[in-house]
């Protein structure tokens, strides 16, 4: 685990492109705590920053901008367990305690753990948390950044604060890690919750272009991706890499709340990573000309060309802001294959043990033969023998 805050933090740029997979933006739930009389627990994972208007007092004191429990006056730590909207792989945990000056926890930690179905958060037993940040000092009113690399797949955390007190925001970096039993014949490639990623863009000015892939309809326009007006010739764009290698052949583009601003045309281009390189112009196959756009509308398009292609590149011209962006079509069997794999070598043991048990009836021995084979996503991907088992 490695401890920093702002500056150095932002200089690992791959950690911090991660989406924050406790967001309430992508579906992040506080379930639990054992106290929040001062300040509510689902302030936790609120995706805009904290705020703080000083002498505000309600019924049980200062407002405060996050969960804050009562002075402890016997032994013990104070609790609270997210849901992660988007399960999969924590590299960066970020716990905020802005504005939390006289009554911020001396100390935090965080534990993970991987659950099957929905159970009831408050229901957990001690023993199924894992440790991934030790109880470690913070400070007041700070970005306190600790990057860290657990090996599994997770679904759930837990911020404990030792002995009490307060935290703003607590922020969940990481790969998401998408179940393949959820994925349909067709399904939308460049979707955060399946694994699609944004790998590159021309302009990010007002907003990231992370917001394109995410979850369900834009509320607002800075829920989207909007580039600078540009004062040149040339154009914005976005790069995807797609959840699985496969063939596009539906794309949603959507300029909902961008009504001064959605591009006046746009373009989808294609390549294929395991032949081409993706550096190289000449690699890129149209798959959508260039067609004029509307302001506020939800453009669907059939797209004619059905190569398969690991990217897909989105060309505005000749800028603009866009809310959303889906890639709807089928993944090749490698790459369903590769994409089960991801998730399945990341399954911590006794999830693993569960959910082949429960979904592929299988023996004991049969179950640690298969465990003690991991990982699949080196080789071939997740075997045929399973793959049907577990009817993804
Ligand atoms: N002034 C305070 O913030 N006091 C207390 N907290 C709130 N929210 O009033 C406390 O004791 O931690």
């Amino acid at each position: 685990m490695t401890q920093h805050q702002d500056s150095a933090a932002a200089d690992d740029s791959y950690r911090s492109a991660l989406p924050d997979l406790a967001s309430r933006a992508f579906g992040g739930s506080v379930g639990h705590a054992n106290d929040e009389l001062f300040a509510e627990r689902e302030n936790l994972v609120k995706p805009e920053e904290p705020v703080f208007q000083p002498y505000s007092f309600g019924h049980k004191g200062q407002i405060y901008d996050g969960w804050e429990t009562r002075r402890r006056r016997e032994p013990g730590f104070d609790h609270a367990v997210v849901r992660l909207g988007l399960p999969g792989l924590i590299r960066r945990l970020v716990v905020d305690t802005s504005f939390f000056k006289g009554n911020y926890p001396p100390k935090v930690s965080v534990q993970a753990r991987a659950a099957e179905d929905h159970p009831d958060p408050a229901g957990f037993d001690e023993a199924g948390w894992e440790e991934i940040l030790p109880p470690t000092p913070v400070e007041g009113h700070t970005r306190n950044v600790f990057d860290v690399d657990p090996e599994h797949r997770y679904t759930h955390v837990r911020l404990c604060m030792h002995p009490d007190g307060g935290v703003a925001r607590l922020r969940v970096h990481g790969e998401p890690v998408a179940d393949p039993r959820w994925t349909s014949d067709r399904f939308d490639l460049a979707a955060l919750e399946n694994g699609g990623t944004v790998t590159g863009c021309s302009n990010m000015f007002f907003s990231s272009p992370a917001n394109l892939l995410a979850p369900g309809l834009a509320r607002v326009m800075g829920e989207g991706w909007e580039t600078s007006r540009r004062r040149d010739d040339g154009n914005d764009w976005v790069a995807v890499r797609l959840a699985a290698v496969g063939t596009v052949d539906r794309a949603e583009l959507d300029t909902s709340h961008f009504k001064g601003n959605s591009p006046g045309w746009a373009a989808l281009s294609g390549c294929d990573a395991r032949v081409s390189d993706p550096d190289d112009p000449g690699s890129w196959t149209e798959l959508l000309p260039r067609t004029r756009l509307q302001p506020d509308t939800r453009h669907r398009f059939r797209l004619p060309v059905r190569s398969e292609v690991t990217h897909v590149r989105l060309d505005v011209f000749p800028d603009g802001g866009m809310a959303r962006l889906r890639l709807y079509g089928r993944a090749a069997e490698s790459g369903m294959r590769e994409l089960a794999a991801r998730w399945f070598d990341r399954l911590p043991p006794e999830h693993a043990r569960a959910v082949l048990t429960a979904e592929g009836g299988l023996d004991g021995t049969a179950v640690e033969e298969l465990l003690a084979r991991r990982p699949f996503a080196a080789g071939e991907g997740l075997p045929r023998e399973l793959w049907e088992l577990l009817e993804v």
